[in-house]
């Protein structure tokens, strides 16, 4: 990874020391910037001051010497210009007003966060408007794996963000040669995207376990998109969204990488260990779970037609057996394959 331009220097802090966090500080970094990290793991942290690596979760990486740890969040954000979230959901809210009273009046802040919160089912983007509403907000969303930006991958990603202004200065921050980064004015529909296919992954990883073929896989990962979409429309996401790389490019590469944690759970499951030995196995964050469950009670709230969410759920939490639900996907309604097409031609 090099440098892309001479663009200004900020202060990045990025909160969360897991593998994306990691990956994405590493970039700011490498970029030019002076990049903090804070994470709650002393153990971590001295890795990085020490060895410059956070082999926990990205073994192999020689972190730039632009990217400083740090264990006190007070110190961590009063300087920053801008703040990325990449805690996991559940940790979102309580780690961010954790975080606000030490902020720059001016710092924007950025969730890596892919997921949604229990019982509100609000979107990280919502927790960041709630909870600081006089800052500038935005989203990152892609196919993304942080193992593959790690390893120097070509990677794209998307910014989402009202804020024409905060778009283009992330596109800049990050951008280099092998991460490119587009813009979005949709946040809501790209954080949606990021947050639901997590869903599919897991069905996708499910699938492959059981040796489904090629077609089938096709066929999945198509009908997941039709799925996705047609529950983030009904919510108030552009579909055109979904086109993008936030919607069928991270579902393409989460629905058939065995890198994608949510994709393991899935195939874990199909070879027949229980949730819980599933998520024990993967040791990381695996956010379909906890979206499966919210997505399934919303769909039935809002009467969203959602066959491959309810027969995931079926399966994890009523314990079906998957053949029965295939053969229920096989005889619904016959349906038509692009909902937003009128007959005329
Ligand atoms: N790993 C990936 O390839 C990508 C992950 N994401 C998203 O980024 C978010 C974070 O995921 P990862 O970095 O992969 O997770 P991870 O499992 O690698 O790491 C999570 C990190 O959050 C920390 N953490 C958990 N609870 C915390 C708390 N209460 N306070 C402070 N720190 C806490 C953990 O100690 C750990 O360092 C997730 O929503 C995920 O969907 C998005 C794109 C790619
Ligand atoms: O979101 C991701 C890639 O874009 C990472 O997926 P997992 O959380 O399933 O590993």
């Amino acid at each position: 990874m090099t440098k892309s331009n001479q663009s200004p220097t900020y202060h990045v802090t990025v909160l969360g020391g897991g593998s994306f966090g990691t990956a994405i500080a590493n970039i700011s970094a490498l970029n030019n910037h002076q990049v903090t990290l804070w994470m709650r793991n002393e153990k971590q942290a001295d890795d990085i001051t020490h060895n410059r690596e956070n082999s926990r979760y990205l073994p192999g990486l020689t972190l730039h010497d632009n990217l400083s740890p740090s264990l006190n969040l007070q110190e961590s954000v009063r300087s920053a210009d801008f703040v990325f979230v990449a805690v996991p959901s559940k940790a979102f809210r309580s780690v961010l007003e954790e975080a606000v009273p030490f902020l720059k009046a001016d710092a924007k802040l950025i969730s890596l966060t892919k997921g949604i919160e229990p019982h509100s089912f609000k979107l990280m983007s919502q927790i960041l408007q709630e909870v600081v509403p006089n800052h500038d907000v935005g989203v990152i969303s892609g196919p993304n794996l942080a193992k593959e930006i790690a390893d120097d991958q070509i990677s794209a990603t998307v910014v989402a963000s009202e804020s024409p202004e905060l778009r283009a200065q992330v596109q800049e921050m990050l951008s280099c040669q092998s991460f490119r980064v587009y813009g979005n004015p949709d946040i809501y529909g790209v954080e949606m995207a990021g947050a639901i296919k997590n869903i599919y992954a897991i069905v996708a990883g499910l699938a492959a376990a059981l040796g489904m073929a090629d077609n089938t896989k096709a066929a999945i990962i198509t009908r997941s998109l039709a799925e996705m979409s047609r529950f983030a429309v009904k919510l108030g996401a552009n579909p055109m969204t979904f086109l993008g790389l936030a919607g069928v490019g991270d579902l393409i590469v989460t629905c058939s990488s065995k890198l994608s944690r949510n994709y393991r759970v899935g195939y874990y499951i199909g070879e027949g260990l229980t949730l819980k030995q599933a998520i024990k196995k993967i040791g990381e964050t695996a956010e379909g779970i906890n979206t499966l469950r919210m997505v399934n009670d919303k769909a039935e709230e809002l009467g969203v037609y959602m066959p491959l969410v309810k027969g995931l759920y079926a399966v994890i939490y009523e314990d079906m057996p998957i053949s029965a639900i295939a053969s229920k996907l096989m005889s619904g309604d016959l349906a038509q394959d692009v909902e937003y097409m009128t007959d005329q031609p």
